[in-house]
């Protein structure tokens, strides 16, 4: 934002060697940028710089916005706060024809839906005053386009856009020509590594808790493995809760119930019939099913020939689910095609299980690996995240990397913890944002673990260190 502001004042000293500027902002990151460039602008002599925020500094929606709002107040900038488009009209047209350039910092990227008041109305002012020989000056994208080319009602008629990293799609279109006027693309020194890799940014848009909530509404979680094994459904249940969910039930097989139950109080756990998971299970499988958010299945469940028929038998239902270890081994062509279009499955292969998914051997390098995540997401109408030193994650359009986490990870039952934290995310937000997200998150809570532990860490260490990464994503 410091760099896209800079650059923002940068061409309005171009455009006008001094005078009137009037940035009109809205209460995004774009209206930030305007506020970095007031300040900037503000710097330089023989400029008065007015801004109008549309809307009260109290609602400025990021934190980087509104750090960057609060500085003008040390600089020589006027700040008029509008709310409603009726004052826009009385008292800031006389701003706005005394004015020599406008800085339209309505909004960028982060326009949706139909257009509000009084950004609206801003449009219309913009308008007026670049009709009347004005210049204009748009930051990112004229306000009221689609970024992505789609249709929209108005928008501002810039003189000049300067975009910033690259072109978006929705500056292209001979429509979007008409209100674009030159477009100059600013190299904000963002590195290709932030694009393709997961970041703090991606942990942003995670859905975050409202004060007025209840129970439940952080997500229900049915956690169904075991058997063989009683820890990896644990490890993924606890991750679950320690990711925020509000109930987690443990659908475990009868001899490891009271085991998993001895483990932690916080978990709900429901005894199975038989030894291993089969088919008989479904009928009290499908109450809980239905009454959770998110199934997450496979850990530790082994693979007897009826724990893969059960598998597949209770995918159909589960309107969200997460398959790793196990569940995977129960993948197969039709599957995919059965539940096309009624159920969201997130897979969690490592490299061994991602081979027997394809029918081939997954390829070592980077390049190669991406490629075949992607196309098999998109072939499978699947998020893949799949694990390694890299991680990849894909939903067959969107790909990201993740490379948080060490060689400590390699100890068993840190994948357990990646599922249930994924099936966790995934009860509140999409499922690629989620499944990105997990792997940074899981990653990140093995570095810290790694601190203090070493090559000695364990998976409890990693669930230890899942909160304060959470916690550290939610303040942003
Ligand atoms: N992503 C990045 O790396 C960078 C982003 N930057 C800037 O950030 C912008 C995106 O910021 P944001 O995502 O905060 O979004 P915007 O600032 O584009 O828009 C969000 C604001 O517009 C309002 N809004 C959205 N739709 C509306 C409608 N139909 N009617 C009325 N109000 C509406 C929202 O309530 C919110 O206040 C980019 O265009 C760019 O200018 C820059 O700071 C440079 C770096
Ligand atoms: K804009």
């Amino acid at each position: 934002m410091e760099n896209a502001g800079a650059l923002i004042a940068q061409h309005i000293r171009e455009k006008l060697e001094s005078g009137r500027v009037l940035f009109i902002a809205g209460r995004g990151n774009n209206g930030g940028d305007a506020f970095v460039a007031a300040r900037h602008l503000a710097g330089s002599l023989g400029y008065i710089v007015n801004v109008v925020l549309l809307g009260k500094s109290r609602d400025i929606g990021t934190k980087e916005a509104f750090r960057n709002f609060s500085l003008l107040k040390f600089s020589r900038v006027n700040i008029f706060e509008i709310t409603d488009s009726s004052q826009l009209e009385a008292s800031a047209s006389e701003l706005f024809q005394e004015t020599d350039l406008l800085v339209d910092a309505v909004f960028g990227t982060g326009i949706s839906g139909k257009l509000r008041e009084p950004e609206s109305t801003a449009i219309d002012l913009i308008n007026l005053e670049g009709k009347a020989g004005k210049t204009v000056i748009s930051i990112d994208i004229p306000s009221g386009l689609d970024p992505d080319g789609g249709d929209f009602e108005k928008a501002v008629h810039a003189g000049l856009t300067v975009t910033f990293h690259r072109m978006k799609i929705g500056l292209l279109s001979e429509k979007a020509k008409e209100y674009t006027g030159v477009i100059k693309v600013a190299d904000i020194g963002i590195c290709t590594d932030a694009e393709q890799y997961v970041g703090p940014g991606d942990l942003m848009m995670l859905r975050r808790r409202k004060s007025e909530e209840h129970k439940g509404d952080s997500g229900k979680i049915l956690v169904i493995g075991g058997g063989p094994y009683s820890g990896a459904p644990t490890f993924a249940a606890l991750a679950a809760l320690k990711a925020g969910a509000d109930l987690v039930t443990v659908a475990v097989p009868a001899p490891v119930a009271e085991i998993v139950a001895s483990y932690s109080p916080n978990l709900i756990v429901r005894k199975l019939s038989s030894n291993v998971l089969c088919p008989d299970d479904l009928s009290i499988l499908l109450d809980l099913i239905s009454s959770h958010d998110v199934v997450v299945m496979g850990m530790g469940l082994g693979r007897a020939t009826e724990t893969l028929e059960a598998v597949r038998k209770i995918i159909p239902f589960c309107r969200k689910a997460v398959l790793d270890a196990d569940a995977l081994s129960a993948l197969s062509g039709t599957i995919f095609e059965s539940i096309a279009g009624n159920c969201e499955l997130i897979v969690t292969p490592h490299a061994g299980e991602f081979a027997r998914l394809r029918n081939m051997e997954t390829p070592e390098s980077l390049e190669a690996r991406i490629k075949a995540v992607r196309e098999f997401s998109e072939e499978k109408g699947v998020v893949t995240l799949l694990k390694g030193k890299i991680d990849i994650i894909s939903d067959g359009k969107q790909t990201l990397l993740n490379r948080t986490g060490n060689p400590g990870m390699t100890v068993g039952g840190t994948g357990d913890v990646l599922a249930g934290l994924t099936g966790s995310l995934f009860s509140r937000n999409p499922a690629f944002l989620a499944a990105a997200c997990a792997a940074h998150i899981n990653g990140t809570a093995g570095d810290l673990a790694f601190e203090k532990a070493g090559n000695g860490l364990l998976a409890t260490d990693v669930l230890e260190k899942i909160p304060e990464i959470i916690k550290i994503a939610e303040i942003g």
